[in-house]
């Protein structure tokens, strides 16, 4: 399937592209936390506009032609640098480090004012988004890998913006769909529950990489 990389590049040169990605994302995370809560007047405004159009235009000089993929290399590191979760290049993205213990697989991550749904509250989508990817990424991680057939959020309370943690683990494996259940919670209180149905599809049985499998150091 395209979008799927095979790129070699040497550690120390990933290390500082990784490091400049990850620098160049939370200079926009900063101006995106900036404009949600701005007060400052029309010049000001205009000002900045300039400014960042002018940024927007030195990024342009050199561009991929669509988005960034899922790359790995040979050792199977893979980078997701475009992904809406965990991208480390994507400002959208919080972004969110999973980490896989061998039973669970947890996060824990600052959600800030640009994911407000109800006032100070997290968007449920955005609690549905985090539990997409942790569900999906620790079916992953178990081996048992698929796309998200279904994704149910039960929304127990409210959960207050700021820091969260989510947990996961693969409830049962039926032939190639994979049953993952997690916990969003808040100061050890858990305000949301969800359960992932993830699905081998068709076109990657009885293929799917080892790199794939079992895939290491993501975003
Ligand atoms: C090179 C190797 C690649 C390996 C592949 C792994 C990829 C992911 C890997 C790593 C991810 C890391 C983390 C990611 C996190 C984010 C994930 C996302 O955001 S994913 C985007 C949103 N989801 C979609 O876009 C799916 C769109 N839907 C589809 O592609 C298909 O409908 C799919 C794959 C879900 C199922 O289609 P079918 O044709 O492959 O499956 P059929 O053979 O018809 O069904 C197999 C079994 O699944 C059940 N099933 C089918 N669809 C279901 C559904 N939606 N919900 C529940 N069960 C379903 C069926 O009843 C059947 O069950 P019975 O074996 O008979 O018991």
């Amino acid at each position: 399937m395209s979008g799927y990389i095979q790129e070699d590049i040497d550690p120390e040169e990933l290390a500082h592209r990784t490091e400049l990605a990850s620098a160049i994302a939370g200079s926009v995370r900063d101006l995106i936390d900036a404009t949600v809560r701005t007060e400052v007047g029309e010049t000001d405004i205009a000002e900045a506009r300039r400014l960042i159009a002018a940024a927007t235009e030195i990024l342009r000089k050199d561009q991929l032609p669509g988005p960034f993929g899922i790359r790995f290399n040979a050792d199977g590191t893979k980078r997701s640098w475009g992904n809406a979760v965990l991208g480390r290049r994507n400002p959208i993205a919080p972004p969110v480090d999973i980490r896989h213990e061998t039973e669970h697989s947890w996060l824990e991550v600052d959600l800030g004012p640009q994911y407000e749904g109800p006032a100070g509250l997290v968007h449920g989508g955005v609690l549905a988004l985090v539990f997409d990817q942790l569900l999906g990424s620790t079916a992953e991680f178990q081996g048992v890998p698929g796309m998200t057939g279904t994704l149910t959020v039960r929304y127990r309370r409210g959960t207050p913006l700021g820091p969260i943690r989510g947990e996961a683990r693969v409830d049962r494996v039926e032939g190639v769909k994979t049953f993952v259940t997690g916990t969003i919670s808040v100061d050890g209180e858990v305000t949301a529950e969800s359960e992932g149905i993830f699905i081998l599809p068709r076109w990657a049985r009885g293929e799917v990489p080892e790199a794939m499998r079992k895939s290491v150091g993501e975003g």
